[in-house]
Formats: structure tokens, C-alpha cells, sequence
């Protein structure tokens, strides 16, 4: 299963429970792909095997912030300035 992690407060509480969970033992160890290098550096600090976008044909899930919600639960991203 491939990850991808975008850059943010929601992309590096994530990373977190997942360093959190593959040390445990509570979560295979597998390769993540992060977007940014923000991403990249933060996952290497925490022992979070990574690979290349470039290597896999999609992405299962993508872990991203976003920038507003609105009362009906809309998420909008880009406008963070
Ligand atoms: O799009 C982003 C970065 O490109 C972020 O996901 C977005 O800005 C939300 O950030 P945060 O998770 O820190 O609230």
C-alpha cells in the first residue's frame, strides 16, 4: 500500500502516529511516499521508510490538510495566503 503525505499540521500529526505505530510493532513496516521535502525530512527523522512517487502507479491514500471549512463541512484548500 503506497501513502502519500503532503506538507502541514495534519501531514506531520499523521507521520507522527504512524512512527508511533510502525515502532510499536502495530503497523507493517512499509515504504511512504512523501510530496514535499518538509514531508520527506520529517519522515526521515523519525525512521519511516520512504520511496518515489515516481516508482509506484498511484497512490492508495493521500494524507492532506485542509485550508477552510464551512458550515456544511465543504473543505477548501488554497487560500492559506
Ligand atoms: O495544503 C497544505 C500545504 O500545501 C496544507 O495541507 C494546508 O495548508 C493545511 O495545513 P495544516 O494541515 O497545517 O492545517
Amino acid at each position: 500500500m503506497v501513502l502519500g503525505f503532503d506538507t502541514g499540521s495534519t501531514a506531520a500529526h499523521s507521520l507522527d502516529r504512524i512512527g508511533d505505530l510502525i515502532h510499536r510493532g502495530e503497523l507493517a513496516r512499509r515504504h511512504w511516499d512523501p510530496y514535499l521535502t518538509e514531508t520527506e525530512a520529517h519522515a526521515s527523522a523519525i525512521d519511516i521508510p520512504l520511496n518515489d512517487l515516481g516508482s509506484h502507479p498511484g497512490v492508495f491514500l493521500s494524507i492532506n490538510g485542509s485550508n477552510e471549512v464551512d458550515l456544511g463541512l465543504n473543505l477548501v484548500k488554497g487560500r492559506s495566503g
